[in-house]
């Protein structure tokens, strides 16, 4: 069997090296020429599956690595009787980590309060179902939008427009739809931007097209009150500058990119491959995933509930530095800074998930022990 792979998974010996021959490839330079003697085609989400790329090859297996699934046309693997399959909240966590990581370092700049902030969550599947939870468990207010979802459970749901209104916080988790009842391709252009709230703080880890990135570059320049987060860019690689430099945090699309979320992404699709090909799961991750870095945090009874928060939160991750590395890469022509973005996630030094992290409360503080619990850390 031959296996067509994206350089860039992680452990592809450690999980497919039994199913015969790997092949590595370019994932953004995937072509024809490379997939078609292949049974199966392993990538990530830079690149594009298709019928142009399928047609005419023995692909019959697509495994993609990753949360979102907007590379592939699903229509057209169907029809072709390809079967595939994605790694839904593999990284989740992280995406969650880079958002709190975010909040800790906005609340710093603008001196704000983030127990006295709505926040307003767009999207509430396995990214922003777990963000919810953690927002609720801290005890801040959160407003949930998801459509789909409210048409399918019913439950506690405002509209976009509430959101949008009365969020001082908004975080986007929608999946890039382009059509169906409920598009998000373009869900936040020059109108509702220009609707945001004075002071709305805007974040978007989930695609770059679910917010029309030239209007949000023009109403920033307009209205310097907005505060916007960027993980995903409209043209990535390719980066609007001008736009960039308006955010208060700007990174090339890694915010699911923990170690722990990027190696179970792979350790997923090894499980659907397994029961695509009816063979026994073998490998586990568990036997492969560093043990966390971090052995614990003790913190005193004393400790002031914002410092702990920040400090707990900024411990797993803090994305100034990945803002830092993003910003001098965007220099040199287009090209050069296309190279720089893939070259930084391809060499994105590793970092843990909060879920592996331990606290330890000196005496009894509920404040604390409630910070712990919301961030999913472990009691010790
Ligand atoms: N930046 C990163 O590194 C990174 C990492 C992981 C995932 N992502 C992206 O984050 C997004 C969320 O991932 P997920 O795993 O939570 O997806 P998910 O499919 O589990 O959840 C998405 C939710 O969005 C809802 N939704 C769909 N259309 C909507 C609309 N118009 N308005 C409001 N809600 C809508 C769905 O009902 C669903 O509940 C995806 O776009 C994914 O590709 C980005
Ligand atoms: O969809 C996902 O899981 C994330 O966006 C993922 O982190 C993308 O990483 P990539 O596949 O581009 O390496």
């Amino acid at each position: 069997m031959l296996i067509v792979a994206d350089e860039n998974i992680p452990l592809l010996d450690a999980f497919f090296q039994g199913f015969g021959e790997i092949r590595r490839v370019p994932g953004r330079g995937i072509d024809r020429s490379m997939v078609e003697h292949a049974d199966v085609l392993l990538v990530r989400s830079v690149s594009q599956v298709n019928r142009a790329l399928l047609e005419g090859s023995q692909v019959r297996f697509v495994g993609t690595c990753t949360i979102g699934t907007d590379h592939l046309d699903l229509d057209y693997l169907a029809e072709a009787g390809i079967r595939w399959a994605s790694a839904p909240g593999c990284n989740a966590r992280g995406v969650v980590d880079y958002v709190l990581g975010s909040l800790m370092t906005l609340a710093e700049i603008e001196g704000a309060d983030l127990a006295q902030r709505t926040f307003g969550v767009i999207g509430a599947g396995q990214v922003g179902g777990r963000l919810i939870e953690v927002l609720k468990g801290l005890g801040w207010t959160v407003k949930v939008c998801d459509p789909p979802r409210q048409a399918a459970e019913g439950g506690d749901y405002v509209s976009l427009e509430q959101i949008v209104e009365q969020c001082d916080v908004i975080s986007l988790h929608t999946p890039l739809t382009r059509d169906g009842e409920q598009p998000t391709w373009h869900l936040f252009d020059e109108q509702r931007l220009n609707r945001l709230k004075p002071g709305t703080w805007l974040i978007n880890a989930a695609r770059g097209p679910v917010i029309d990135n030239s209007a949000l570059r023009e109403v920033l320049l307009e209205r310097e009150d907005l505060q916007a987060v960027l993980d995903v860019w409209e043209q990535e690689p390719t980066v609007d500058v001008d736009l960039a430099d308006l955010c208060v945090i700007a990174t090339p699309h890694i915010a699911g990119y923990s170690l722990d979320g990027r190696q179970r992404g792979t350790a997923q699709i090894y499980q659907a491959l397994c029961d695509f090909l009816g063979q026994p799961v073998e490998v586990s991750l568990a036997d492969l995933l560093p043990r966390p870095w971090l052995g614990g945090i003790t913190l005193d009874a004393d400790t002031d509930p914002a410092w702990a928060l920040a400090a707990l939160c900024r411990s797993v991750y803090d994305p100034r530095r990945d803002d830092a590395d993003f910003r001098r890469s965007l220099i040199g022509t287009v090209a050069e800074q296309r190279s720089a973005f893939d070259a930084l996630r391809k060499h994105y030094p590793p970092r843990r998930e909060i879920d592996s992290l331990k606290v330890r409360i000196e005496g009894q503080s509920a404040a604390l022990q409630q910070i712990a619990t919301a961030l999913g850390a472990t009691a010790i």
